[in-house]
């Protein structure tokens, strides 16, 4: 797979360099660029900002750099020229677009093509997201209902969540199957040695070596916890979901 990204703060990608990300980079897993949009400037102060129309507080971003940005990505792409004809995916984060989740992770690492256009300011000029989508499949993406100052937290939390399920990122495909929203729950709760820590033990169910014991008791915590931290979950939940745990824990 290939990713762009594209922010005026190349450096606050520089995480995505570090663990299993990075280690799948250099393992060439993973083609990930990272672009600073104001390379994609001509004037003397690099200047990606100017005031709204219409007023309002802030500033947005022009339009300009962000064309010669995205225009450059899409000719690099390994998609766009392909003979389906298929689009390049470009996420673009925002509080206003469709929520992020486990579902469009999996969705998402399907894909052969990836870019991220990091807004900041007020946002990037619409005009940019109608040319874009000409070369792209442009899609507006929020991780979350809150109001960050940027793109960029939102394109590292995305690309660790995708980049984990392209296969060999993950040393252990099997860890990818029990965990949260994989099956519509939380996930249960863990531990390990030492057996007594603090005065706390950890659950004698644990120890007894008996794996249909320790199914049931994890899947009744994954419903618990569940139910308690997010009930609305569990109306999404089909019947074979829920009635899957046993009684018998
Ligand atoms: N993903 C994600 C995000 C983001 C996110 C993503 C990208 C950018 C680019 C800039 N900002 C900051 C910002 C965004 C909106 C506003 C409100 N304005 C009101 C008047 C009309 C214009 C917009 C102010 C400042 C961003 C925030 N926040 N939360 C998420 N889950």
């Amino acid at each position: 797979m290939r990713i762009d990204v594209v922010s005026i703060f190349p450096e606050y990608l520089a995480a995505l360099d570090l663990s299993l990300i990075g280690k799948a980079r250099r393992e060439k897993l993973l083609d990930l660029n990272v672009h600073d949009l104001r390379d994609y400037t001509h004037d003397r102060h690099r200047t990606v900002d100017d005031t709204p129309y219409g007023g309002g507080a802030g500033m947005v971003m022009k339009p300009e750099p962000w064309g010669a940005a995205l225009a450059r990505i899409a000719t690099e792409s390994p998609v766009s020229n392909a003979p389906l004809g298929d689009k390049p995916i470009l996420i673009v984060p925002s509080p206003a677009g469709a929520v992020f989740d486990q579902e469009m992770a999996y969705e998402l690492a399907e894909a052969q093509h990836l870019a991220f256009a990091c807004g900041r300011y007020e946002g990037i000029d619409e005009r940019v997201l109608e040319y874009a989508s000409e070369a792209f499949d442009v899609r507006p993406v929020s991780i979350g209902d809150y109001v960050l100052n940027g793109g960029e937290v939102a394109v590292l939390a995305m690309v660790e969540a995708i980049g984990r399920l392209i296969p060999g990122v993950i040393g252990n495909p099997e860890s990818l199957i029990e965990e949260s929203h994989s099956d519509g729950l939380l996930e249960y709760p863990v531990y390990t040695k030492p057996g007594t820590w603090e005065g706390r033990e950890v659950p004698e169910v644990l120890l007894s070596g008996n794996h249909g014991k320790i199914a049931r008791f994890r899947r009744n915590k994954q419903l618990e916890r569940t139910a308690t931290r997010r009930p609305d979950l569990i109306v999404q939940l089909d019947a074979s979901t829920l009635n899957r745990h046993d009684r018998d824990t």
